[in-house]
């Protein structure tokens, strides 16, 4: 199968000030993804996942290596096609404010990137949004309100919706479901999940919950101090660690997860 991203030997270092060595927040980091499935990163706090997410987004500062999606280099891309590379590859972060505006209606924030990408405008794009609201869940009336008039699992779906409803082939979800309560967790991994079988979305999964990845990802990669110390299928890495990082952290996970429970039996009754 065809990578749509492939990152080879990334490398991103902060600089720790005059006298101290830089620090390898990532460290020949490689990793793929192919069209409509899903990786997942995990690790701890600190162990450079939300870097490796930031690099692909051209938010942190490559050091060396490559990222490449769709066939492009995109390390030392211009900014312009940068911009134009949000068409494709979209971000949800764990606080949904990263991209709703509280002072915009939602209806007008979810217009935003119909707009800005040229994929519809006046009442075609209105109605896509409407179609959009009604996808992750939300009545037509959501569109007049306010983000601050939401609870936060209705914000994440409106973030859902914002980041989805231009149909990128990439997807990177930091932290997307961090800080929902467990049962509100598992119905928006649930809309992600049903997003991708109808989109065919590549997803980019980073969380510092083992539970997560066994639910969502294809292959899961492991971080600890900016390395991957392990990768495989996801099943492989929950269930059968060899690296001794991934089982200290599966250890240190909370079993069994009443949100994948509840999750599967979801499944097990869905028609
Ligand atoms: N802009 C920055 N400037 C300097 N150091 C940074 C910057 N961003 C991240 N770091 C450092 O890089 C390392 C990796 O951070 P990163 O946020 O990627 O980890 P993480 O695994 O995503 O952790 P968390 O789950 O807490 O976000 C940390 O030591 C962090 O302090």
């Amino acid at each position: 199968m065809s990578e749509l991203l492939e990152v080879s030997d990334l490398t991103v270092a902060y600089s720790r000030g005059f006298r101290r060595s830089p620090l390898l927040a990532n460290d020949r980091v490689s990793v793929s993804i192919p069209r409509g499935k899903t990786l997942g990163i995990v690790g701890e706090s600190g162990s450079g996942k939300s870097t490796l997410g930031d690099a692909i987004l051209g938010f942190a500062p490559v050091s060396s290596g490559s990222i490449r999606f769709d066939g492009e280099e995109l390390v030392g891309v211009s900014s312009a096609r940068r911009r134009e590379l949000t068409k494709h590859i979209q971000v949800i972060f764990q606080n949904p404010y990263g991209s709703l505006n509280p002072a915009k209606p939602v209806g007008a924030t979810l217009l935003e990137p119909l707009i800005a990408h040229r994929i519809a405008e006046g009442a075609a794009a209105t109605a896509r949004v409407a179609e959009w609201l009604d996808i992750v869940g939300l009545s037509p009336e959501a569109a007049k309100r306010y983000p601050g008039d939401f609870s936060g699992g209705q914000r994440q779906r409106i973030a859902i919706a914002r980041a989805l409803l231009i149909e990128p082939d990439l997807v990177i979800c930091d932290e997307a479901v961090s800080a929902l309560d467990l049962s509100i967790q598992a119905q928006i991994l649930n809309l992600l999940l049903d997003l991708q079988h109808r989109l065919g979305v590549s997803y980019v999964f980073i969380t510092h919950d083992m539970a997560v990845v066994e639910h969502m990802a294809d292959r899961t990669a492991v971080m600890h101090r900016g390395v991957i110390v392990e990768e495989g299928p996801s099943r492989d890495i929950i269930h059968t660690p060899t690296h001794e990082y991934t089982q200290a952290l599966l250890a240190a996970a909370p079993s069994p997860d009443p949100r994948i429970q509840q999750a599967r039996r979801r499944e097990r009754t869905a028609p």
